[in-house]
C-alpha cells in the first residue's frame, strides 16, 4: 500500500479547484492510454464541492464524459431521488449537466427499489456489479479504479466506514449494508477497505477545521479500525488533499508548505 502524501491548499475552495483539475487530467490521461476511466465519488460536503468545481472547470469537457464509468464509495439508504442521497447530491452539483452514459453511471440501490428495505440484499447486488465490471486483469472483485475519492469525517470515517463498526473490520466482502451508523441516515450501503485499496490512486478530501484532529490521527499511525481513514491507501498513490484549517493540528514536517 502507498505512503500517504499530502498537499495543503489555502483554503476549501481552492482545494476543490485545484482536486477538479487534478481529476480531470487524471480521467483524461486514463483515457487517452486505455480507451476509459473508472472513478469512485465520495458524499459529503468536500466531494460535492470538488464537483461543482469540475461542473465549473474550463477543462471540464476534456474529458470525454461517455467514456467515463462512475461508481460510489457510499449511499444512504433511502429512497429514489431523496434529497440526502448522495447520487442526487451529485447530479445536482454535476451528472446532469455532462453527456454521461447511462449505462457507465453505477448508483447503489435505493431503499424503494428492487431490494426494498433490504440493506444487505442491495449491497450484495453492488458488489456483484463491481465483479461484472471487474475484467480478468483485474484479477479481483472490482474494477480496477483509477481514482477512489472519499470525503474524510471528523470521527475519521470515510465512506460510510465508521470507527469500530463491524463494517470497517470487514476483510472479504467489497460492499456491506451498514445499521446505526453515528451520521444520519443511520442505514447505508458502502465499500469496504478492501474494495477501496483496489483502486489505484485514493484520494482523501479533508477541508475546514473540523477534520484537523481527524487528519492528525489519521496520518499518526492509528489503526484503521479506530480510523478507518488510515486504512485507505492506493495501491499506487494515497493523496491526502487538505486545507490550511485541516491540516493545522499536523506536523509541519508531514508536508511542504501551503499552497500561496
Ligand atoms: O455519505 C456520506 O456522508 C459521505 O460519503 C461521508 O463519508 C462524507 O464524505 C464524510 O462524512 C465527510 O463529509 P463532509 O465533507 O460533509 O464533512
Amino acid at each position: 500500500m502507498s505512503t500517504p502524501q499530502l498537499v495543503v491548499h489555502r483554503d476549501k475552495e481552492l482545494m476543490a479547484q485545484s482536486a477538479a483539475a487534478r481529476l480531470i487530467t487524471k480521467i483524461v490521461d486514463a483515457q487517452a492510454s486505455r480507451g476509459s476511466a473508472s472513478v469512485v465519488l465520495t458524499g459529503g460536503r468536500n466531494g460535492n464541492g470538488l464537483l461543482a468545481a469540475l461542473a465549473a472547470a474550463p477543462a471540464r469537457d476534456a474529458i470525454d464524459w461517455g467514456r467515463l464509468d462512475l461508481w460510489w464509495g457510499d449511499e444512504r439508504f433511502l429512497p429514489e431521488g431523496d434529497a440526502d442521497r448522495n447520487v442526487t447530491q451529485a447530479r445536482e452539483a454535476l451528472l446532469d449537466s455532462v453527456p454521461l452514459d447511462p449505462k457507465r453511471v453505477h448508483a447503489m440501490p435505493a431503499s424503494d427499489g428492487p431490494y426494498g428495505a433490504d440493506v444487505e440484499a442491495a449491497a450484495e447486488a453492488y458488489a456483484q456489479e463491481l465483479a461484472l465490471a471487474a475484467g480478468p486483469e483485474n484479477h479481483g472483485a472490482v474494477p480496477t479504479f483509477d481514482v477512489l475519492m472519499l470525503g474524510v469525517g471528523p470521527d475519521t470515517h470515510v465512506a460510510s466506514l465508521f470507527p469500530e463498526l463491524p463494517a470497517v473490520r470487514e476483510t472479504d466482502r467489497t460492499v456491506v449494508g451498514v445499521h446505526g451508523a453515528p451520521k444520519p441516515p443511520p442505514t447505508r450501503v458502502t465499500l469496504t477497505l478492501p474494495a477501496i485499496r483496489a483502486a489505484r490512486e485514493v484520494w482523501l478530501l479533508a477541508a475546514g477545521e473540523d477534520k484537523a484532529q481527524a487528519a492528525a490521527i489519521a496520518l499518526s499511525g492509528a489503526g484503521e479500525v479506530q480510523a478507518p481513514a488510515a486504512g485507505a491507501r492506493g495501491r499506487s498513490r494515497t493523496l491526502w488533499l487538505l486545507d490550511g484549517a485541516a491540516a493545522s493540528q499536523l506536523p509541519r514536517s508531514l508536508y511542504p508548505p501551503a499552497s500561496p
